[in-house]
C-alpha cells in the first residue's frame, strides 16, 4: 500500500506556447486536508484537471490513487470523486433520483445503490425531502448532498472544486465538519478555495501563482515563515 495519493513530480502543463502548470511537484499523504490555492488564472484549474485524468501533462510524471496521470489517468477515474460548483447535481430530479443516477453512474449494483440511497438520507437527515426537486432545496443541503453523491463510490480521494462557494459562514463550517469527517475516515480530500479562512482548516496549503508552486506547508508554518498573522495576509504577500 502506497504512503500517497497523490505524487507528482514537474507536472506540466503547456497550451502552445504559454504554460499553464510550470513544473509542479508535491506529495499529498493518504487522508490529508490538502488546500490547493492560487489566484484567478494561476493553473489550479488546469492542474486539478491533470490529476483527475481530464487532461493529458505536456510532461512530468505522477501517481493518483495509484494510477499513472500519463499512461493509466482512464482508471484514475474509478477511485476519485468530483464535486465543485459548476458540476454538481440536476436541479429537475429529487434527492433520491440523484442519489441513484450518481450511484448507477458509478457503476454501484442496485443493492449498493439502496443502501447507499438509505445512508446518505440518513446521515444528512434528508429523509423528509427524498421525494422534492434538488431545486428547492436551500443551497447549503445541496452542497451537502453533493459531497455526499461525490463520494457514493467510497473513492480514496475527493476533489472539491471551490464547494462552497456561495454559502454563508456559518453553512461553510458545516460543510468542513463533513469535510473532516471524510478525512477520519482516511479519505484524501484535495480542495480549492478563495476563502482563506478555510485554508486555515486544512493539513498543508500550497499556493499557486502564474502556474508555479510558491509555497507549500502547514497554514502554521506557512503564517511563520511569511511573518503573517493571517492566511489572507499570506496570501496577498505571494500573490500581490
Ligand atoms: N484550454 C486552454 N487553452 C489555452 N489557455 C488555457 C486553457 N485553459 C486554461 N488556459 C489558461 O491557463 C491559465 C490558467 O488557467 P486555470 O483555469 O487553470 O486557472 P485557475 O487557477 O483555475 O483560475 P480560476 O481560479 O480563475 O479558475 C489561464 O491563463 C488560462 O487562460
Amino acid at each position: 500500500m502506497q504512503a500517497y495519493s497523490i505524487e507528482v513530480d514537474h507536472l506540466t502543463k503547456k497550451f502552445g506556447q504559454f504554460t499553464a502548470v510550470d513544473q509542479i511537484s508535491f506529495k499529498v499523504a493518504k487522508g490529508e486536508i490538502f488546500g490547493f490555492l492560487g489566484a484567478n488564472g494561476a493553473g489550479k484549474t488546469t492542474a486539478m484537471r491533470m490529476l483527475t485524468g481530464l487532461s493529458k501533462p505536456t510532461s512530468g510524471s505522477g501517481m493518483v490513487a495509484g494510477f499513472d496521470v500519463i499512461h493509466d489517468y482512464e482508471k484514475i477515474k474509478t477511485r476519485i470523486g468530483y464535486m465543485s460548483q459548476k458540476f454538481s447535481l440536476y436541479e429537475d430530479l429529487t434527492v433520491k433520483q440523484n442519489i441513484r443516477f450518481f450511484g448507477g453512474i458509478y457503476g454501484l449494483s442496485k443493492q449498493e445503490i439502496r443502501q447507499k440511497t438509505d445512508a446518505i438520507l440518513h446521515d444528512l437527515r434528508l429523509s423528509e425531502v427524498a421525494s422534492k426537486l434538488v431545486a428547492s432545496l436551500p443551497l447549503g443541503w445541496k452542497q451537502r448532498l453533493a459531497f455526499a453523491i461525490s463520494m457514493v463510490h467510497d473513492p480514496d480521494i475527493v476533489f472539491l472544486d471551490e464547494p462552497t462557494g456561495g454559502v454563508d459562514p456559518m453553512v461553510r463550517r458545516e460543510f468542513w465538519e463533513a469535510i473532516y469527517e471524510a478525512a477520519g475516515h482516511g479519505r484524501t480530500i484535495f480542495v480549492t478555495t478563495h476563502y482563506l479562512d478555510e485554508a486555515e482548516y486544512c493539513d498543508r496549503v500550497s499556493i499557486m501563482v502564474a502556474g508555479k508552486i510558491e509555497a507549500l506547508d502547514t497554514p502554521a508554518n506557512l503564517k511563520k515563515q511569511f511573518g503573517s498573522q493571517t492566511m489572507n495576509d499570506v496570501f496577498l504577500k505571494l500573490v500581490r
